[in-house]
C-alpha cells in the first residue's frame, strides 16, 4: 500500500502534544515584513513598485488602474461567471443587510439618554488576493459589507499580473467594476498593506490613507496586517487557508476528502485536518485523498499542503474529545459531519465559521452561501470574528443629560471622583449643580 498522502497524530491517550500548525507563520514572516512595510511608508509608491517587481515579476506602469480597464474587464466577463457574481453578491447581501445593527437611545433616567450611534469608517481598503489564484470571490466578500455599513470611500488593492502586463486579473478588475470600486491598485502583499494603511501622500504620491484595511492573504499579507495594525484598523489575520472537520463514522469519506484538498488547493502553507474517533473513517479518508488528489489539477500544492506539519487526520477518544480538540484548534473553517451535526455544532465555542452537515461543505461558503469568506486563521478564532458589516462601522455614544438629570446623579458622581483622588472632576459637576465643594476642589 502506497505511503498516506497525510500523516497521522494520536491524541487518545496523550493529548498533550501540540496540534498541527505551519511552521512558518505570521512572527516568523515578520521579519521580512516589518522592515517592507516601513520601506513603503519612507519611499512610497516607487518601494511598492519595486516589490511588486520582485514579489509578482512585474512593474505596472501605473500602480492605480485606469477606469477604461475595470469597464473594458467587465464588459468582457464571461456571462457564466457574471450570473454567478450576481448570486454570491445578492445573498452576502441580504445577510449583511440582516445584520447591520441600528442606533438605539437607551434612556437611563428622567433626562438622561445614552445613544450608541452606527457610525461607517470614512476610508477602508480592501485587500484581494492574486498570487496563486485570481480570488474575485474576495472582492465580493470584501465590498458588500463595507457598502452596506455605508463607507464613504472604498480603495482596493491586488497584485499586478505580468501575464496582463502588470494589470490585475481581468475578472478582479470586472468584479470592481461590477461592485462600482473605482478606485483600484495594481499592488500586492505586505507592500499593498503598507501603501494603503500609510497612504503616499507624504512621499509625493496621490493615495490617500485608509481608517481600516481588510481582507485575506497569504502569510505575508496577514504578517502586514498584525505589523500594521494601531496604524490602521484590520479586521482579523486573515491568511493561509485552514479546514478542520470533525466527522464521525455517518460522514462520506469521499467528501471529507474532497473538503480537505478544496482548501489544500490554495497554498502550499494550507492547513488540512480531520479529527475523528473512527479508525475506519480515517482510512476511508486515506484512500479517497490517494484516489482524488492526483487527478486534481493543482495536485502539487494540494500534496505539498496535506504533507505539512500544519495538516493531519487527528485521533480522538471519542465525540467529545473531538469538540474539545476543535475548540483548541479553532479552525478557520470548521466542518461538521457526524450523526447528529448540529448539535455538535451547538458546542462549539470557536471557528471562523462553522459548516453544518454533509451538504455543507466549505466551497459553497467560499462563494455564495450568503455568509463571508474572509475569516480569522492561525488559531485566532478563540478572539476574532470573521468579516462583516461590523468591521465596517464604529459605535459612538452620544450622550445627553438635562440639568436636573445632572442633579440627580451628580453626587455620586463626587463620590467616586474623591475615591479615586481625582477631586477636579467632582468639581467639574459641582460647578454646575452648587453642590458643596470638598476639599481640594476648585469650582
Ligand atoms: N483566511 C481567509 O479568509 C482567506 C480567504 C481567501 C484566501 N486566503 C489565503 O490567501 C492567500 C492567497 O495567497 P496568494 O499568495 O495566492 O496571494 P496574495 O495576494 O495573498 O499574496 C501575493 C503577494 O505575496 C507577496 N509575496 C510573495 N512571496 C513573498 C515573499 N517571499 N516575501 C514577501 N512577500 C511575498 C507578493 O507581493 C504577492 O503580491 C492563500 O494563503 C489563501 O489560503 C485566506
Ligand atoms: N477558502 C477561502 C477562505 O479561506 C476563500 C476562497 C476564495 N476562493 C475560494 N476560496
Ligand atoms: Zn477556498
Amino acid at each position: 500500500m502506497s505511503p498516506s498522502l497525510i500523516r497521522r497524530l494520536d491524541l487518545r491517550h496523550d493529548d498533550t502534544q501540540d496540534l498541527p500548525r505551519a511552521p512558518l507563520d505570521v512572527a516568523r514572516a515578520l521579519d521580512v515584513v516589518a522592515p517592507l512595510c516601513d520601506d513603503v511608508r519612507d519611499r512610497g509608491e516607487v518601494a511598492v513598485l519595486d516589490y511588486g517587481e520582485r514579489f509578482d515579476g512585474v512593474r505596472p506602469t501605473s500602480l492605480r488602474v485606469a477606469r477604461e480597464h475595470l469597464v473594458d474587464a467587465l464588459a468582457g466577463l464571461d456571462p457564466a461567471i457574471r450570473a454567478a457574481l450576481e448570486v454570491s453578491i445578492a445573498r452576502l447581501r441580504v445577510t449583511c443587510e440582516a445584520e447591520l445593527e441600528s442606533t438605539v437611545v437607551t434612556t437611563v433616567a428622567e433626562g438622561a439618554t445614552v445613544e450608541r450611534r452606527i457610525v461607517p469608517m470614512s476610508r477602508v481598503g480592501l485587500y484581494v488576493p492574486g498570487g496563486l489564484a485570481p480570488l474575485v470571490s474576495s472582492v465580493v466578500m470584501n465590498t458588500v459589507p463595507a457598502q452596506v455599513a455605508g463607507v464613504g470611500s472604498i480603495a482596493l488593492a491586488t497584485p499586478p499580473q505580468a501575464e496582463f502586463g502588470g494589470l490585475p486579473h481581468p475578472t478582479i478588475l470586472a468584479a470592481c467594476e461590477l461592485l462600482g470600486i473605482e478606485e483600484v491598485y495594481a499592488a500586492g502583499g505586505a507592500q499593498a498593506v503598507a501603501m494603503l494603511a500609510h497612504g503616499t501622500l507624504a512621499t509625493g504620491g496621490d493615495v490617500r490613507p485608509v481608517d481600516l484595511v481588510t481582507g485575506p492573504g497569504n502569510i505575508y499579507v496577514a504578517a502586514a496586517k498584525r505589523h500594521l495594525r494601531g496604524t490602521v484598523a484590520i479586521d482579523s489575520e486573515a491568511g493561509p487557508t485552514e479546514i478542520a472537520v470533525v466527522a464521525d463514522d455517518t460522514a462520506d469519506a469521499a467528501f471529507v476528502a474532497a473538503d480537505l484538498i478544496s482548501q489544500s488547493e490554495h497554498d502550499p502553507n494550507a492547513a488540512s485536518v480531520l479529527i475523528t474517533a473512527s479508525e475506519d473513517l480515517a482510512a476511508a479518508v486515506e484512500s479517497e485523498l490517494a484516489r482524488q488528489v492526483p487527478r486534481a489539477r493543482h495536485h502539487e500544492r494540494i500534496t505539498t499542503s496535506l504533507a505539512g506539519p500544519q495538516s493531519a487526520i487527528v485521533l480522538v477518544r471519542d465525540l467529545d474529545h473531538a469538540v474539545e480538540v476543535a475548540d483548541a484548534y479553532a479552525a478557520e473553517h470548521l466542518e461538521i459531519q457526524t450523526a447528529d451535526s448540529a448539535a455538535v455544532a451547538a458546542r462549539i465555542t470557536n471557528a471562523g465559521a462553522i459548516f453544518v452537515g454533509g451538504f455543507t461543505p466549505v466551497s459553497l461558503g467560499d462563494y455564495a452561501a450568503g455568509s463571508n469568506h474572509v475569516l480569522p486563521t492561525a488559531g485566532c478564532a478563540c478572539h476574532s470574528s470573521g468579516l462583516s458589516v461590523r468591521a465596517f462601522v464604529k459605535n459612538v455614544h452620544v450622550v445627553t443629560y438635562t440639568e436636573a438629570a445632572l442633579r440627580e446623579v451628580g453626587h455620586h458622581v463626587v463620590a467616586l471622583a474623591e475615591a479615586e483622588d481625582l477631586p477636579s472632576h467632582g468639581a467639574a459637576v459641582s460647578a454646575r449643580t452648587g453642590a458643596p465643594a470638598r476639599a481640594g476642589e476648585s469650582t
